[in-house]
């Protein structure tokens, strides 16, 4: 079929299923010498168990502009970072292919510290916050 039009030809797509969120744990008290009360991992993980390096390059993390350098660079599985902190914001997640002709995908996930609302009484139990996201590639070469 000739294909004189710009649409592209309905080809293959892969579908790469993964998970992003967040897990947060209460340190019990008040850190003195810094105020923070959490610890906290951040993570991009394949939704099914499999090497996540051989389609993913680097992922960036980029934390609040208050963390020493904000822009966390993961540039080998696990992607994740651990952190501590007080309160909760929103990451920007950047995930970059080992196919380099695939666009970055960027995904925004807020923190999550407190099991139901800022500042809400503080539970020893740990708290999840994840989502599911599909990575489409069209065509892939
Ligand atoms: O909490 C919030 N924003 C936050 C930004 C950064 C936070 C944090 O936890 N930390 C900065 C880091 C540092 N500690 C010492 C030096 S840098 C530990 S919290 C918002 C404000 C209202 C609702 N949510």
């Amino acid at each position: 079929m000739a294909n004189n039009d710009l649409t592209r030809v309905k080809g293959t797509s892969i579908v790469k299923p993964i998970i992003y969120g967040n897990t947060a744990k209460y340190f019990g008290q008040k850190r003195h010498e810094d105020g923070h009360t959490h610890k906290w991992c951040v993570y991009v993980r394949p939704y099914v168990s499999e090497d996540i390096g051989t389609w993913v390059k680097k992922v960036h993390f980029k934390l609040h502009d208050s963390y020493e350098s904000p822009t966390r660079v993961v540039q080998k599985p696990p992607f994740e970072v651990s952190e501590t902190g007080w309160g909760e914001f929103e990451l920007v997640i950047k995930i970059f292919f080992q196919d380099t002709s695939e666009r970055p995908v960027t995904l925004y996930h807020v923190l999550k510290l407190y099991s139901n609302g800022q500042d809400s009484e503080l539970s020893e139990k740990p708290v999840l916050s994840e989502f599911y996201e599909e990575i489409i590639f069209q065509d892939p070469s």
